[in-house]
């Protein structure tokens, strides 16, 4: 979501070095040093995550009935994917025993969601099996679903069968800029263009409950053709705590839908998105994790057509272990960017 309302700033110098922009992110680290001590020391008040205490705590109305209410909208005014999702599986999650964990949910966002409304969750109990337990979720506003979702979760159970792809190797989340800082420093540019100007202080003024490290910011904010490949470090902002493992996958699902599609316009700086919006969405949660400790977010988009683009994210526990893996198709219609950013 983010790099698409930063309105397709792009430059024509090719190809960026990797190290150059390590270089970069060193000098710009130490530059914005006191706002990240101020940050980190707001972080370890122990601020409890917004995520936790209002996106996803829905309000019970009836049996397997809830109201979900929103806390960050993007520009687009409509709801972001990524909450409708979260909270259709913190509705799911409540109607499974605590002994289940969730392991995979499969969506389709149908319609718009309107962020003047709340959002309704109904469950229906599909199957109470001996080992997989399965919910449906619908989403709905106006009378409408907005969204389909289907849950699935599983008691615990060993397995001789254990196998992941290595980890990525990239810089420590500790090497990185946060967004925020990122663009402080990019607003400090005396010729940025009035376009992205603007962009990116609206970028500034989101509260977006999700703190996120480019690992190249030159992906991140697409400033020249790329491959259609990005990572990031992200965790929910405030504390969470160890809490239950559904809650933290609920989380995952939150962040998971953000500027997982954007990549696929990293081959196309010349383009800017008119029309983005996620049409489906699909998650598998593989080991345990904590969604408030820095995970790396691996986003890569194997395929593009027909005004569709499909991408591909992991995430990446810090110890290496694979936490959860995600897929999505999404709608993107585009057109030439007109005013090349200087960024
Ligand atoms: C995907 C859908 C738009 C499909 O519905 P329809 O098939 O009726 O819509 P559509 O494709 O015909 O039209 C959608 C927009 O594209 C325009 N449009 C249609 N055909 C076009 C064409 N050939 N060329 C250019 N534009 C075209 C329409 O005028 C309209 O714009 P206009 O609307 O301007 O008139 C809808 O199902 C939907 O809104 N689903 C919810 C999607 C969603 O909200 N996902 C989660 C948020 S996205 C997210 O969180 C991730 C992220 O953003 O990164």
């Amino acid at each position: 979501m983010a790099e698409k309302e930063l309105g397709g700033c792009h430059e024509n110098s090719g190809l960026i070095d990797k190290n150059k922009i390590l270089e970069a992110n060193e000098a710009l680290k130490s530059e914005q040093d006191e706002v990240s001590q101020s940050r980190n020391s707001q972080y370890q008040q122990d601020l409890k995550s917004v995520l936790l205490t209002s996106v996803l705590n829905l309000e019970k109305l009836d049996v397997d009935l809830y109201r979900g209410t929103h806390h960050w909208v993007p520009r687009t005014q409509r709801l972001f994917g990524g909450q409708i999702v979260g909270q259709a599986l913190v509705a799911a999650a409540k109607s499974v025993s605590d002994s289940l964990y969730a392991h995979s949910l499969h969506c389709y966002f149908v319609r718009a969601g309107d962020p003047k409304v709340p959002v309704l969750y109904q469950v229906d109990r599909t199957r109470d099996g001996r080992s997989f337990t399965v919910r449906s979720v619908k989403a709905i506003q106006h009378g409408q679903p907005i969204l389909i979702c289907q849950a699935s979760f599983q008691t615990l159970q060993p397995s001789p069968l254990q196998h992941q792809f290595p980890m990525p190797v990239v810089p420590p989340p500790e090497d990185l800029l946060t967004v925020e800082e990122l663009i402080h420093h990019y607003l400090s540019k005396p010729d940025l263009a009035e376009e992205a100007k603007k962009g990116l202080k609206k970028l500034l003024a989101n509260e977006v409950p999700i703190e996120i490290k480019p690992v190249n910011p030159a992906h991140f904010y697409r400033l020249g053709p790329e491959q259609p490949r990005r990572l990031f470090w992200g965790r929910a902002r405030g504390h969470i705590g160890e809490g239950n493992m559904k809650l933290h996958c609920c989380v995952a699902a939150y962040v998971s839908d953000f500027a997982l599609l954007g990549t696929v316009l990293l081959p196309y700086p010349e383009y800017r998105a008119k029309f983005a919006a996620s049409l489906d969405h699909s998650m598998w949660f593989h080991s345990t994790f904590r969604s408030d400790e820095w995970m790396l977010y691996e986003c890569e988009s194997p395929w593009a057509g027909s005004s569709r683009g499909l991408v591909q994210g992991r995430m990446w526990r810090r110890d290496g272990m694979l936490a959860a893996s995600c897929s999505q198709e999404g709608v993107l219609r585009v057109k030439p960017v007109t005013e090349p950013s200087k960024l």
